[in-house]
């Protein structure tokens, strides 16, 4: 499965309404091996052929989502230092390709600024190398996938599904107020992009949770209290798993 294009994997309704851009265009290579390409390592054939938690199989896999500010990274961070989680943020991967100044880093600073969402092909990749890369038995998945173009194509390439889905539930008006108070420099937290975001948030983000809890794999929490008010939620949560 993993040898097919990207492309031919994507649905119809992709995450943006919008054509695809010069840059896309440009850099169709930018897809997964095809079957004339380099096979996948045998690790990556491991981690995605076995169940979570089988032996020498791939890790346990959970999606952390929620709306902007709903305190992904805050409580990743706390479940991983407190579970043993690896903590892979998307939006960290992809600012980092931008940092890097990779080919594809412009066209990931385009789309940030605007509060849009990446191509499939380009975060897939991502995070499919930061799951290969990591030694830990689990991993948090942060604020991927955003829509359900993401949700579909990670779970074709890699033939396999989240053990687990967390739900950070916030009211917007809060999210904006600990969005303009995070202060890290950040091109999207600022109130124009900010609502674009909740926007795409409601329109594309959700749906994936809702895809999810259909299938009895999401987890609500109300994270509208204390960071330390949350972290006893989620931990709760995180104590009843048998990891
Ligand atoms: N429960 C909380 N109460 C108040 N501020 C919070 C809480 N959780 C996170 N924050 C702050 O809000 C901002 C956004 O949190 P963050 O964890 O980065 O959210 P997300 O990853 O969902 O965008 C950060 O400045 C963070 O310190
Ligand atoms: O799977 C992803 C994750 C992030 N983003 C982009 O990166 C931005 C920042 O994402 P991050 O998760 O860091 O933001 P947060 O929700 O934590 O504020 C998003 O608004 C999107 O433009 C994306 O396109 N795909
Ligand atoms: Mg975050």
């Amino acid at each position: 499965m993993w040898r097919r294009r990207l492309s031919a994997l994507l649905p119809r309704s992709p995450c943006s309404s919008s054509a695809p851009s010069s840059y896309q265009q440009k850099h169709r290579h930018i897809l997964l091996p095809t079957p004339n390409e380099k096979p996948l390592a045998p690790s990556l054939l491991r981690l995605f052929t076995s169940q979570a938690g089988s032996d020498g199989g791939r890790p346990f896999i959970a999606f952390i989502l929620g709306g902007p500010g709903s305190g992904k990274g805050t409580q990743c961070s706390r479940i991983a230092s407190d579970f043993g989680f690896a903590h892979v943020s998307a939006g960290d991967l992809l600012r980092n390709e931008i940092t890097s100044g990779t080919d594809q880093g412009e066209l990931i600073l385009e789309i940030i600024r605007e509060g849009r969402i990446v191509p499939s092909e380009i975060t897939v990749e991502l995070v499919r190398k930061a799951i290969e890369s990591t030694t830990a038995k689990r991993v948090l998945i942060d604020g991927f996938p955003r829509c359900e173009e993401n949700r579909i194509a990670f779970e074709k390439i890699t033939g396999t599904e989240p053990d687990l889905v967390v739900f950070f539930d916030c009211p917007e008006d809060l999210m904006v107020k600990r969005l303009l108070g995070r202060n890290q420099g950040r091109v999207d937290d600022n109130i124009e992009t900010i609502k674009k975001r909740l926007k795409v948030f409601e329109s594309l983000n959700m749906p994936v949770v809702n895809y999810y809890s259909s299938k009895g794999k999401a987890h609500k929490i109300n994270a509208t209290g204390s960071a330390d008010e949350i972290f006893e939620a989620v931990r709760k949560l995180f104590s009843s798993l048998r990891l």
